[in-house]
């Protein structure tokens, strides 16, 4: 390298490190040569070890499925691909990469991934209901556990009683849909319906909004993550709710966890709670409620063979078992969004198969089972902490089955037979496990 090029080497590589965007470059053998850390927090992986190995032995993803191995292969560059990802804290980053060939003196010599966080203008961008243009009605929620058909019976005597609804529950739980639901399901069925997103809101949107809500006594007002507007906002936005006065309107907000924790914390305004809380409505997380995962699934393919001619009849049986030891952090939203994956790039295909899943969620199927035990902590030694044996055999458990899963890439049929158990027997460890028991 030129000398003077050489002297601006630190600039280069101070500007790849604290870009805004996730930067991720391989050679042309696929060993990743960069690995930044806007990309690190976009994956949620902490891989200092990373640049030892090639992308295809850690991530073990088929070669036609990264887009950085298929710009190596073609040449090609790849741009817009949009991904959203749950990484393993259960926050949802939906990101936009452009993936280009990168050309040395002498031909081509890696390729480079820049992903872009679109995760906060997702969100501003209220995202419609999932509904294909069908009105949202209680029969639109798949609720086939006992759980959810206890959610959509308080939903209904919810709608039924008009009283301010609390809508509580992880990412993608359905809370959107539940309030459409209470809304069509109520005297307000037909008339307006006016959503505010809380984390996008200031003080102008605010009062914009009120002066609409004021002027129609009989509309559904629906507080989307109202945990997460902030202090100020959510003192403004009491304000303006006890202002409306004693009409006919439906109040409906939501909050992604515990009401109680979130106030303990001072992410939730106390009053605020108050206003809302008549009905109180907690969502379990699909890991919770896992019945009503096929149904869903089932219903999905259904309404795409009957809208888009889709042939896809269902999952094989290795997918089913990876589906059903996954923790679905984005839940039944998560479960949605990678059948559109999936399903858009399928022609003929009848059966998703476990090739077809995209790279990135194997990814997460496989990082699910990575505590953040040490070999070592499983060392007995003089001078160590004694735990309890049960606690000690617990943390054993889990940091050989996770190991094996990552060795089996999620496969649950594979790791059973090393094991020397039955695939059953092998689940049941694994639920187990993921629930805490
Ligand atoms: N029980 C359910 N039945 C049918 N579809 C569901 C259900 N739960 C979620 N979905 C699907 O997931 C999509 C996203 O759900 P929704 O936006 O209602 O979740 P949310 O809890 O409001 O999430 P967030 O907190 O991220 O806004 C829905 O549009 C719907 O397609």
């Amino acid at each position: 390298m030129a000398p003077e090029k050489e002297a601006l080497w630190p600039f280069f590589e101070f500007a790849v490190e604290h870009a805004a965007v996730g930067v991720h470059a391989v050679d042309m053998a696929g060993k990743t040569v960069i690995y930044n850390e806007k990309m690190k927090q976009i994956e949620g992986l902490d891989l200092s070890d990373l640049t030892d190995r090639t992308v295809l032995d850690l991530f073990r993803f088929g070669k036609n499925e990264s887009t950085l191995m298929q710009v190596l292969k073609s040449g090609v560059p790849v741009l817009n691909a949009k991904q959203t990802y749950w990484n393993r804290t259960g926050q949802e980053i939906t990101t936009v990469n452009d993936t280009y060939p990168v050309a040395g003196p002498s031909g081509m010599i890696g390729a480079i991934e820049l992903a872009r966080d679109v995760t906060a203008l997702e969100k501003f961008v209220h995202q419609p209901l999932r509904t294909y243009d069908e009105k949202v009605t209680f029969a639109s929620i798949t609720a086939v556990s006992d759980s959810m058909k206890g959610v959509v019976a308080t939903a209904k005597k919810a709608a039924a009683a008009r009283l301010p609804v609390l809508l509580s529950g992880e990412t993608g739980t359905g809370k959107d849909l539940l309030a459409g639901a209470i809304h069509n399901g109520s005297s307000s069925s037909g008339k307006s319906y006016y959503t505010l997103f809380c984390p996008g809101l200031d003080t102008q949107d605010l009062r914009n909004s009120m002066e609409q809500i004021r002027e129609d006594p009989e509309c559904t007002v629906f507080c989307d993550r109202i945990d997460l507007a902030g202090m100020k906002m959510q003192e403004e936005l009491l304000r303006e709710l006890n202002r409306l006065g004693e009409d006919h309107r439906q109040f409906i907000a939501s909050i992604g966890g515990d009401a109680i924790d979130l106030i303990a914390e001072g992410s939730l305004l106390k009053e605020l709670y108050y206003f809302f809380s008549s009905i109180t409505i907690y969502i379990p997380p699909l890991r919770k409620r896992i019945a009503d995962l096929w149904p869903f699934i089932d219903d999905y393919l259904e309404l795409h063979r009957r809208r888009f001619g889709s042939a896809v009849q269902g999952l094989s049986p290795e997918v089913q078992q990876t589906f059903e030891s996954y923790r679905w952090p984005g839940n039944l939203k998560e479960v949605e969004l990678l059948l559109d994956e999936v399903t858009s790039v399928l022609t003929t295909e009848t059966e998703i198969t476990y090739d077809l899943l995209p790279h990135h969620f194997k990814l997460k199927v496989q990082e699910g089972f990575s505590p953040a035990k040490r070999p070592q902590d499983f060392v007995v030694q003089e001078g160590n902490e004694f735990l309890p044996l049960d606690q000690y055999l617990r943390e054993a458990e889990e940091y050989y089955l996770s190991k094996v899963m990552n060795v089996f890439e999620g496969n649950v049929t594979k790791a059973a037979q090393a094991l020397g158990m039955s695939r059953q027997n092998l689940q049941y460890h694994l639920k187990k496990l993921k629930n805490g028991i």
